[in-house]
Order: C-alpha cells, then sequence, then structure tokens
C-alpha cells in the first residue's frame, strides 16, 4: 500500500487524521500562503490546499499526500489568522451574533502518478452575540491567534457557537468524509 502523507504542520489535522486509524506520516513544507483574492473563496481554498500538497509531493517518490487549507468568511471577505491581539479581537467582533462561511479545501495528489483530486467543503457556522468583555477574555486564552477567524470551534470558541449547518470536522480544518470519499477514488478505503 502506499504510504500516506498529511502534508500539514497544524495538530488538529494530525488528530482528525489519527482518528481514521490509517497510518500516516506528516511532512511540511514552506508554501507562500498568499493568495489571488480575485478568484472566488472556494478556489483560493483549493489552491492552496493543492499548493501544499504539490510542494510535498515534489519530495516524495511515492504516496498519497493529503493538503488542506482553511478559510473564514464574512460577507464574502476572507479572513485569515490574526497577527496581533487587536486584530482578533476586531475579527471576534464583526463575527459576534451572526452567521460565517468556513470553507476547506482539500487536496489528494499521487506523488507517484500525479494524479490528483481537488475539492473543498463549506460549513455555515452561527455565533451568539458577544460582549466586548466576553472577546477580550477569549483572546487573553491565546487560543485565537493560529487560527482562521481568530477562533477554535474545538476550543473554548465551542461556547460561542450556537449553531453550525454541515461538516463540524470541515470548521476545525479537515473535512473528514469528504476526505475519505477522496481517498477511496485512490483505492483506499477507511471503513
Ligand atoms: C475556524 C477554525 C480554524 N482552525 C484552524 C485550522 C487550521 O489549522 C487553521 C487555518 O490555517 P491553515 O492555513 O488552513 O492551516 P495551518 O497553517 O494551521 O496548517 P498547514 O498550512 O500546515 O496545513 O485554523 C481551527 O483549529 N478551528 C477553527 O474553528
Amino acid at each position: 500500500m502506499r504510504p500516506i502523507i498529511l502534508a500539514s504542520a497544524s495538530p488538529r489535522r494530525r488528530e482528525l487524521l489519527a482518528n481514521l486509524g490509517l497510518p500516516f506520516e506528516v511532512r511540511v513544507s514552506d508554501v507562500d500562503e498568499t493568495f489571488d483574492e480575485t478568484l472566488p473563496v472556494a478556489q483560493q481554498a483549493e489552491q492552496l490546499a493543492l499548493r501544499k500538497a504539490t510542494a510535498v509531493a515534489a519530495q516524495c517518490g511515492e504516496g498519497l499526500v493529503i493538503g488542506a487549507d482553511t478559510i473564514v468568511v464574512l460577507d464574502n471577505k476572507p479572513l485569515g489568522k490574526p497577527t496581533h491581539r487587536q486584530e482578533a479581537v476586531q475579527m471576534l467582533q464583526s463575527l459576534q451574533g451572526r452567521s460565517h462561511e468556513v470553507y476547506t479545501g482539500l487536496a489528494v495528489i499521487d506523488a507517484g502518478t500525479g494524479q490528483r483530486v481537488v475539492t473543498h467543503q463549506v460549513t455555515t457556522v452561527r455565533f451568539k452575540p458577544l460582549t466586548i468583555k466576553q472577546i477580550e477574555r477569549y483572546v487573553n486564552t491565546g487560543e485565537p491567534m493560529d487560527k482562521a477567524g481568530a477562533y477554535a470551534v474545538q476550543g473554548k470558541a465551542a461556547v460561542f457557537v450556537e449553531g453550525i449547518a454541515g461538516c463540524y470536522f470541515n470548521v476545525v480544518g479537515l473535512p473528514v468524509a469528504k476526505l475519505a470519499d477522496s481517498l477511496k477514488l485512490f483505492g483506499v478505503e477507511i471503513i
């Protein structure tokens, strides 16, 4: 069987993939994460996922390489990872009391043949109204800083979530059911 390689530094993605019980290794490459903002967000997420998977596949002789990229979108505008505390506060202020979308692009490449599958998934997340005090206390936990949209649904921000439409795991960073469908196209069955 071809080795499975996760092209991601994200501990969340590693944990979600490990839950599936398949053996895999992690390889990270330093790709440029800037994207063409004129493209629809779904395409931006797919392109970045593909860039991450392609960079790692280029270093491997064989194996199925998985890349992913998560973008939080409010009013059609992408919110990246906050670069400082105040930006995290602003992002959470803009997200509270309403719904936003989380896009995760997913790419699987067979490093041996170059065959690839690129797709994405969208989940809608609705936040409760939050006070500035709650937002500041949350930002003080440090949790928002390496997360798209300045929150972690799998962490303390779980208490902000009024509802979710779509795949929860997609919000955390890996659309697991979609990944299983993609791996199946390469002959890998999880269940
Ligand atoms: C919205 C949201 C994002 N995130 C995380 C998932 C991703 O790790 C991160 C989005 O950044 P990404 O650029 O998608 O991923 P990454 O830089 O962490 O890892 P890599 O590029 O090496 O694969 O935000 C959560 O953990 N929980 C959430 O609820």
